[in-house]
Parts: structure tokens; C-alpha cells; sequence
């Protein structure tokens, strides 16, 4: 791992467009001399206020401002977020404590069948300290670095982060990745060394490297075992001591930040809120900054993990809200709702997130094109880092090109659409966007390819790491389209990676042509690295040879660049005799069998004199080997 030379590398960064209010004199995540009350006496008996408890409505008044901490847990993937989370929600009587209790905030099937967070979750906990209840709450993010605008986006409702370190792993690159989201947005930092139970754990160097690259003395590292429960309750009255409470004004009319949306097929949008101003509650009249639409409020609560209404949430409070929207164009992740009477300045929203790979998603069956719209629609208002454009295709149809932060980010979407909203897609191989030079405007002759060059704007990275990152990636960039991708996987590389646009570059690539006994078939032309163009194009013909039902003449498949033949399969000739079963048996058997050989034709789409059927496509389309 690498560790920066001086200490001084992260200074200068510009502050993201959602950072609020005037920079703090301080470094942001050293210890404050606490300017809010807080509890001095460790001893003092802890009585959690948990969900068990909260059989009534909850009344939200009884947590002024000052009593209220808003919270992040980010890390590197796998550094034990979701387990703190766990026992912090165990600690604070939230849930029970049972040994069941595995990362019980990762709800989604997705997160449980891989292991991983990839959605953001709040959950609000009570608990007492030197005689008084505090309100945290808390949001667990996830670590992978293709969910990284789930943190960014979570940070904006928070004053303070729990920076999880491994005690074995050490700092990696989402550790650096996440403490900058937080330190651009201008929050405290608490370090959490986890793990220490781990035969190699190693909290020590662990402290000396935060101390070294984060600037964080080494005293402020709490070292824990998430897992056994070991000193947690120690993180739990840091985040008090050491958070400040939020700043916001009461007395203001209501000026409320939509932070996270999920739709409900019954209630609509349910947006996760923060309210930075003022109070609502069930029956305001509230206005969306982003549609001007008005609506009533119809529930208003908070989370504890899962929804529990309340009468009021007040500014400094983060919960959600229920107010008819019934489409997902409503109610946006980054809008800003206000009192129908009382307009506000709206918040600065979010940075829109910068896609790193396409893909075409196409319905297996057109007649499902709604449902699927309505589909890919409401999950986005989940995860509103995918980019949705409509597009078609000869072979798939009509379809949209989708835009993701990564390999695994695509994944991810592709799942939860089956999971979430039972929909069948074909998703066809990821990509970058090319550009292709002309001879001419008439003469349709490409001169040369272009690929996008990306420009990392990580400058305060070590030297050392940039050039290696650089020379990795114009390596891979020079040499094939589609390298990204490999990168990506590569999560030291990627997590320390953002980019800028820096303008196309000469790419050598060649246009492939897929012939069925010398006819193009137009929905298999492609663009590949010349270098690729064989692999690539023998992997498609053994493909189209594999889907492609025999006929009553032999079929060559050939892959072309111009007129040279890079490589050739062949589909022996057969002739199908659909009534070879019913010799000598009942005609309307033959009736029938001859019935459904012609309904299956009409899915075929005739190439030359070849009939190709639809699935061949998909099989070849979907399966493309990566170019
Ligand atoms: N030995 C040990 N294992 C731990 C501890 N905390 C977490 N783990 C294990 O580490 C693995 C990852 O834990 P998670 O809590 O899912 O990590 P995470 O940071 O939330 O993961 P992502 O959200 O996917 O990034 C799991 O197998 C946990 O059981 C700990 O204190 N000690």
C-alpha cells in the first residue's frame, strides 16, 4: 500500500458543490474542544431508548438539536461497516441481540447473496449518555468503489464519518477515496481501527500509517472488534464527544434535502430525508424545488432500521417522508422540499455521477418494452447514478443504453431489476464510446477511431502511484477499446481514480463484418482492436455456428475486416423433417406440428436465404467476448 510522503498532500482540495457554510478553522476531523454540551462522565449508566420501546409513536421533540448526531460508517469493502453497524444497533437496543445479527442493514437480496453493502441505510438510535438520551443517526454505506455515490450522497446528511480501518489490511484505496468525500464535505472524522481480534492484526502500524497519511493523531484511533463486540461502546461516545450536533435553525421555515427515494408499489415515493430548516408533518402542504409540484404530507417518520412514523421531524432530524408522488420522475434524489407558503433557496443537490461503462439493455420479448421502462425508471429514482438513454437495434429491438460507474455497478442493476421488479433483459457487452473520423461527409470511409482519453484528477495522489496509473491506463487504452473495464476490476487503481474528459485519441481499431454465406449481417457488425479482431471474431462464428439451427443447404459464417476473411465456421447442411415422428399416424398431428413450425418462422429474420432465428442473436449479443 502506498503511503504519501508528507503530510500536508490533501491540502488545497477543492470542496464539494454540496459543501455548506464557511471553512472551519480546524482541521475538520481533529478533535474539537466539544462547543456543544456533552456528557462528561464516562460512567454514567447508558439506558438505550430501543425500538422494543417504541410500541407508541415516538415523540421526535424531545431531541433538541444540541442531543442529535448525524453520522456516516464508511471503509473499504469488507472493512466492517455493516458488522458495526450491528452492534450499534444492538448497544442502543435498536434490535435485539441475537447471533443472528449478520449485516442486518444490507436488506436488499442483492446485498445478502453477495456479501456486499451496495445501497446506503440509515437507522436512527437512541441512547443515553451522562444522564441524557442522544438521537444518532446512523448511515452504512457501502465500500466498493462502484457504489461510491452512495457515500458521497450520504455524507450530505451528516456532520461527522467512522473512518472503519482493517487492522490487518490496513488503509486501502476506498479508505483514502472515502475520508477525501469526507473531508471535501467538511466533516469530522473518527478513526476506527476494526478487527483486532484477527491472529494478524496489526492496530498498531495500523494507527502509525493513519497518523501518516491522514494527518490523524494516533490517540484518536479506536481500536475494536466489531465482530465480538470488543470496545464499541467506546465508538458510541466518541460519535457524542466528538461529532458536533448539526447546524441548523428551528425557527426557519421547513427547508428539507431528499437524500435517498425508494418507490413503494402501494405509497409511491418514500424519500429519505434531512431536514436542514424547520419541521414537518402529516398534513403540510409541501413543494418540490425540482417539479414546483405541491403536495400533502402524508406520513412522516424515522427509521429504526425499519419505518416507524412519527407525529413531527424537526430540523437537525434525518427520516423519511410519504406525500403522494406517485411517479418516479418526482421527488428526486437532491431536490429540496419547502412549505407551500414559505419558498426557500434551494440546496445545491448533488454532482451527477460520471459513468464509466455502457451497455444496451433490451427486453427479451418487445411486447414487455412498458413494464420494463417502468421498471429500469423506479430503480433509478434508487440509484440515481445509472444514466438511462433510449436506443434500438436491428437484431434486439427497441431498448436504452444504460451508463454505469462499473462492471459491478452493472451487475449489481441487471440483478436487482430480476429480483426487484421480475423483469428478463438482455444485456448486451459493456463498452466505451467511440468516435470514428470520415473520409468525407459523402463518402462513407473511416479515415481513423477515436477513444475517449481520461485525464486522473487525483493530483495529490504520490508521483510514484499517479505515473504507474497513468502509464497503466494509456497502456491499456492505446492498445484496446473496452480496456477500462479490465481496470476496473483493479480496485487499488480504480478506487483512487477519478477522471475528467481530456478529448479522444487515434485508437487502432477495425470495423468486423459477420457473413452468412457472404451476406452481412448488419446486427453482428462490430468494432474491435485490430489486435483483438481474430479471437473476437472466431468466438462470434463459433457462437452463431452453436445457435444456428441446420439447414437444408451447408452455411458459412465467416468474420470479415474489408474483403480479408479473418475467420470461418460451417453449419452442415439438414434437412428437418418435423414429420418424421407422426409416419403413418393422425393428420391432425401433422396439422399441428406443420402449425407450429410455421409460428416459429415468423421469430426467424431471413438473411440472404438463410433464416436466422432471434435467440442466435441474443446468444452472440449477450455473450460477445469482450473486445
Ligand atoms: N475477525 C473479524 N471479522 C470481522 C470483524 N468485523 C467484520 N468482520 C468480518 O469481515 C467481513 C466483512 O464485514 P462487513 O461488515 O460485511 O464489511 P463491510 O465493510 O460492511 O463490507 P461492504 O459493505 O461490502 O464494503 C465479514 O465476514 C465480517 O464477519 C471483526 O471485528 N473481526
Amino acid at each position: 500500500m502506498w503511503i504519501p510522503a508528507g503530510r500536508s498532500w490533501w491540502r488545497g482540495r477543492a470542496l464539494a458543490p454540496w459543501a455548506s457554510g464557511p471553512a472551519r478553522p480546524r482541521l475538520p476531523w481533529s478533535r474539537p474542544a466539544p462547543t456543544h454540551a456533552v456528557a462528561t462522565d464516562p460512567r454514567a449508566p447508558s439506558r438505550p431508548y430501543g425500538s422494543a420501546e417504541l410500541k407508541e409513536t415516538p415523540d421526535m421533540s424531545r431531541f433538541p438539536v444540541e442531543d442529535i448526531r448525524n453520522f456516516s460508517i464508511i471503509a473499504h469493502v469488507d472493512h466492517g461497516k455493516s458488522t458495526l453497524a450491528d452492534r450499534l444497533l444492538e448497544l442502543t437496543g435498536t434490535i435485539e441481540k441475537t447471533t443472528n445479527n449478520k449485516q442486518v442493514l444490507d436488506k436488499l437480496q442483492v446485498e445478502r447473496e453477495r456479501g456486499i453493502t451496495v445501497k446506503a441505510q440509515t437507522a436512527s438510535l437512541f441512547y443515553s449518555f451522562g444522564g441524557k438520551q442522544y438521537l444518532l443517526n446512523l448511515i452504512d454505506t457501502p465500500g466498493h468503489v462502484d457504489f461510491s455515490y452512495e457515500v458521497s450522497r450520504s455524507l450530505s446528511a451528516c456532520q461527522g464519518v467512522l473512518l472503519v480501518v482493517d487492522a490487518n489490511e490496513g488503509i486501502q484505496a476506498q479508505t483514502v477515496a472515502n475520508f477525501f468525500l469526507a473531508f471535501e464535505a467538511q466533516l469530522s472524522v473518527i478513526p476506527v481501527i476494526n478487527k483486532i481480534d484477527l491472529k494478524n492484526a496489526d492496530p498498531e502500524r495500523v494507527e502509525k500509517q493513519i497518523e501518516k497519511v491522514f494527518d490523524i493523531p494516533s490517540e484518536e484511533c479506536i481500536k475494536i472488534s466489531a465482530k465480538l463486540g470488543t470496545n464499541v461502546e467506546s465508538v458510541l461516545h466518541a460519535v457524542i464527544e466528538r461529532i458536533p450536533p448539526p447546524k441548523v435553525h428551528r425557527n426557519n421555515p421547513l427547508k428539507a434535502l431528499v437524500f435517498d427515494s425508494t418507490f413503494d408499489q402501494y405509497r409511491g415515493v418514500i424519500a429519505n430525508v434531512a431536514l436542514f430548516d424547520g419541521m414537518v408533518s402529516k398534513g403540510d402542504k409541501i413543494v418540490s424545488a425540482h417539479t414546483l409540484k405541491t403536495y400533502e404530507v402524508n406520513e412522516v417518520g424515522i427509521l429504526v432500521p425499519n419505518e416507524q412514523s412519527t407525529h413531527k421531524l424537526y430540523a437537525g432530524q434525518v427520516g423519511y417522508l410519504i406525500a403522494g408522488m406517485k411517479t418516479v420522475t418526482e421527488a428526486q434524489i437532491g431536490d429540496t422540499l419547502y412549505l407551500h407558503k414559505h419558498p426557500v433557496e434551494p440546496l445545491p443537490g448533488f454532482k451527477s455521477a460520471k459513468p464509466m461503462v455502457f451497455a444496451g439493455m433490451y427486453p427479451i420479448d418487445q411486447s414487455e418494452y412498458n413494464n420494463l421502462k417502468s421498471a429500469i425508471e423506479k430503480l433509478t429514482l434508487n440509484d440515481s447514478s445509472v444514466t438511462v438513454h433510449r436506443d434500438s437495434s436491428l437484431a434486439l429491438g427497441a431498448g436504452w443504453r444504460l451508463g454505469f460507474l462499473g462492471l459491478l455497478h452493472m451487475e449489481v442493476f441487471n440483478q436487482r431489476l430480476e429480483q426487484e421488479y421480475n423483469a428478463s433483459v438482455i444485456l448486451t457487452t459493456p463498452t466505451v464510446p467511440y468516435k470514428a473520423v470520415l473520409a468525407s461527409a459523402k463518402l462513407i470511409k473511416v479515415v481513423k477511431y477515436l477513444i475517449p482519453l481520461c485525464m486522473s484528477t487525483n493530483r495529490e495522489l504520490h508521483k510514484g502511484v499517479k505515473v504507474a496509473e497513468k502509464l497503466y491506463f494509456l497502456k491499456k487504452m492505446c492498445n484496446l477499446l473496452g480496456s477500462i473495464m479490465a481496470i476496473i476490476s483493479s480496485s487499488f487503481l480504480l478506487a483512487s481514480f477519478d477522471y475528467e474528459d481530456a478529448g479522444y485519441q487515434t485508437a487502432e481499431l477495425v470495423k468486423m463484418d459477420i457473413l452468412l454465406n457472404g451476406n452481412i449481417v448488419e446486427e453482428l457488425t462490430t468494432v474491435v482492436h485490430k489486435d483483438k479482431a481474430y479471437s473476437v471474431g472466431k468466438t462470434i462464428c463459433e457462437r452463431l455456428k452453436d445457435s444456428l439451427p441446420r439447414q437444408l443447404f451447408e452455411i458459412a459464417i465467416q468474420a470479415s475486416i474489408g474483403s480479408k476473411v479473418i475467420a470461418r465456421e460451417t453449419v452442415k447442411a439438414y434437412r428437418k423433417n418435423v414429420l418424421a415422428k407422426c409416419y403413418g399416424g393422425d393428420i391432425t398431428r401433422k396439422m399441428k406440428l406443420l402449425k407450429r413450425q410455421a409460428e416459429g418462422k415468423k421469430k426467424l429474420r431471413k438473411i440472404g436465404n438463410i433464416e436466422v432465428p432471434k435467440d442466435a442473436f441474443i446468444k452472440v449479443l449477450k455473450t460477445q467476448p469482450n473486445k
